[in-house]
């Protein structure tokens, strides 16, 4: 099979500190990648060099076989590639819905322009997108948050609209970056389903978490960094009883201790 997300020996530095050292990965369609390591490994500037956030000082990144290395990040969403932020990056001051469809916007086929000249078509295409994301909304069960304001919503459900974005932006791959983080056990719980369900759905999807029974519970394979470099890759139970894993997680407690 050929993979959906094909990492090649890239890299990045911030100054003489090497964030990202020549990691090379491959996702393959329909898989869950749990990427983990210890603070400070690299992680989130991997998502960001592959979201186009940052570029990468080498290598190179192909989503479904094509470069797309050193593209904007709006050009990468509109490719089909989505992501959640470490800091939730919603509209706080905007109603769920508004959140949504601004998503949605992103995969309509008129322009701004078009839409001076073609009023008809941009009012049925307008009513279409606001009933899909009312729709989509509905089935992640937020429907009755729809008319909130996001900065009026507990953390767990905001962690909820952020994929429920990305979902609406027509992702085929999505990042989630640590999707757990402040969560408590009950919203733990059903962002584990709602990870699932994305991925029954037939989402490709890559996250960071340092929730290791959250990672253990959805990830089929899960990629190790250390240094900025890929330690290992395999299932939770290889990962788990490393010996390089393990000394790489002690030493980091150690230097932090
Ligand atoms: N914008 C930046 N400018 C300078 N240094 C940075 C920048 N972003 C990350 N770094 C450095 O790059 C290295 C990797 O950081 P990164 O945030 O990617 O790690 P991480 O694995 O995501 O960590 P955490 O689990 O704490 O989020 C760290 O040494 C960090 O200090």
């Amino acid at each position: 099979m050929e993979p959906i997300l094909r990492i090649d020996r890239v890299s990045l530095s911030f100054g003489g500190v090497k964030a990202v050292n020549k990691v090379s990965l491959n996702v393959y369609p329909g898989q869950i990648l749990g990427l983990i390591g210890p603070n400070g490994a690299g992680k989130s500037t991997l998502f960001n060099i592959i979201t186009g956030l940052y570029k990468p000082s080498e290598g190179r990144i192909f989503f479904k076989g094509r470069d797309i290395t050193g593209e904007k990040p709006h050009k990468i969403t509109a490719l089909g590639i989505s992501r959640t932020f470490q800091n939730i990056r919603l509209l706080m001051d905007r109603t769920v819905f508004e959140n949504i469809l601004v998503a949605f916007h992103r995969q309509c086929q008129y322009s701004l322009v078009q839409t001076f000249f073609i009023t008809r078509t941009f009012k049925q295409a307008e009513r279409q997108v606001k009933e899909r994301a009312l729709q989509l909304l509905d089935s992640f069960g937020l429907a009755s948050t729809a008319d909130t304001l996001v900065e009026e919503l507990p953390q767990g459900i905001q962690r909820r609209i952020e994929i429920v974005r990305a979902v609406a932006t027509g992702a085929d791959l999505i990042f989630l970056d640590e999707p757990a983080a402040g969560l408590n056990a009950i919203e733990t719980k059903e962002l584990i389903e709602v990870i699932k369900r994305l991925n029954r759905e037939g989402k490709t999807i890559i996250l960071i978490e340092h929730d290791m029974k959250l990672v253990k519970e959805v990830c089929e394979e899960i990629a190790v960094l250390h240094y900025g470099q890929l330690l290992r890759s395999g299932t939770f139970d290889t990962i788990r009883s490393d010996p390089l894993v393990i000394q790489a997680y002690l030493g980091r407690q150690k230097e932090h201790a």
